[in-house]
């Protein structure tokens, strides 16, 4: 647990105005930004973020200096009060408690993610607050991963290079590591979005034969571009040799993963997640693999996270676990930074913002 003096270290206030000789900020300085809004950002966000909100002189902001430990909830608290915005990614849960001790000056919360399940959307439409987020341009590194992540499952790349390292690598054999393979398969996406497509775009010259779908309703107009084919969740599940999860965690998409999925796939289908841990039930999927229900399950998303190493699902040699990085380019990483503090600026303003939900 972090001592208060440890977390008060971390945090800075960065306000990117000139100091006095003696190191103070001067009295003009000082006076104008205490007209500023005030904007707490809640973690070392890449700084092609900060740039902006340090060149832009619209506002005082404070950060959490630090990117490897999430601010504690009880020092978010303190450090929301007053606040005109937030800057926040998907650690935070933003919530009727945190909006409380935020108090009516909050008016606008910019989360670093396309994500928002740790956004209470309710709460902020309740309160009139404006909620900016970060689609799009996260879209190709994620589709990225994602097929990075269905090969090195399919083709067993993780079982492959620790038999490699450690001896288990002796004569050529004829079956030995053999995976599935993309030419000629069906492959299902949950939730038809704009990384679906993604995905599906990497995926045809693999020479995939099928993209079918999944989605609370028929999306004509993306299926098109990939000339995939709507179907049930059922039929999604008996029909694709590789389904992906791309589905937003909502109370309806909460556990849509579980059991009774997990039994209408064949045994030698592959199971990818690179939306939300909570899309799927873990015990189930569990079970799933354990027996043979289905081949494997690459997963950059779990419950909780981090997953604790001694999660029985890191024991089975047919699941692939990542640390959540389906988005962790550089390039991405800092357009995410930079269209969060954009989002912030424009929504302080009164402006539409470039990214904003609609509540
Ligand atoms: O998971 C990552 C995001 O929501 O941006």
């Amino acid at each position: 647990m972090w001592s208060s003096s440890v977390a008060l270290r971390r945090l800075q206030r960065i306000a990117g105005t000139p100091l006095n000789v003696a190191g103070g900020l001067t009295s003009s300085v000082q006076r104008k930004m205490s007209t500023l809004p005030r904007v707490f950002v809640t973690r070392q966000i890449p700084p092609e973020g900060l740039k902006i909100l340090r060149d832009s002189g619209q506002v005082n902001f404070e950060l959490w200096d630090s990117d490897d430990v999430p601010v504690p909830r009880k020092e978010l608290l303190e450090k929301v009060r007053g606040v005109d915005a937030l800057l926040c990614v998907l650690t935070e849960k933003v919530d009727a408690e945190l909006l409380e001790a935020a108090g009516p000056k909050l008016k606008v919360v910019s989360t670093m993610s396309v994500g928002f399940d740790h956004l209470s959307l309710e709460e902020l439409k309740r309160r009139g607050i404006r909620v900016g987020y970060t689609p799009d341009v996260l879209t190709d590194a994620v589709a990225e991963l994602t097929v990075a992540l269905l090969l090195t499952t399919s083709r067993r790349l993780i079982e492959a290079t620790h038999e490699a390292k450690t001896g288990g690598w002796g004569t050529w054999r004829t079956l030995w590591l053999c995976g599935h393979e993309l030419a000629n398969s069906t492959v299902g996406i949950l939730g038809l979005g704009r990384i679906g497509v993604a995905i599906a775009e990497r995926l045809a010259p693999f020479k995939v034969k099928k993209f079918i779908y999944a989605d609370v309703a028929p999306r004509p107009e993306l299926a098109a571009s990939i000339n995939a084919e709507y179907v049930s969740l059922d039929e999604l599940a008996e029909r694709s040799d590789f389904l992906a999860a791309c589905c937003a965690l909502t109370p309806e998409t909460k556990e849509i993963c579980n059991r009774r999925l997990f039994s209408k796939m064949k045994n030698t289908s592959i199971f990818i997640n690179t939306s939300r841990g909570g899309v799927v039930n873990q015990e189930d999927l569990y079970e799933a693999l354990a027996t043979g229900q289905i081949a494997g399950a690459g997963l950059d998303v779990t419950v909780p996270e981090p997953l604790p190493t001694t999660h029985p699902l890191f024991t089975l040699k047919n699941c692939v676990i990542l640390p959540h990085i389906a988005s962790a380019s550089y390039t991405t990483r800092n357009a995410m930074s930079a269209l969060a503090a954009n989002n912030l600026l424009l929504g302080l303003q009164g402006e539409p913002m470039i990214r904003e939900l609609k509540l």
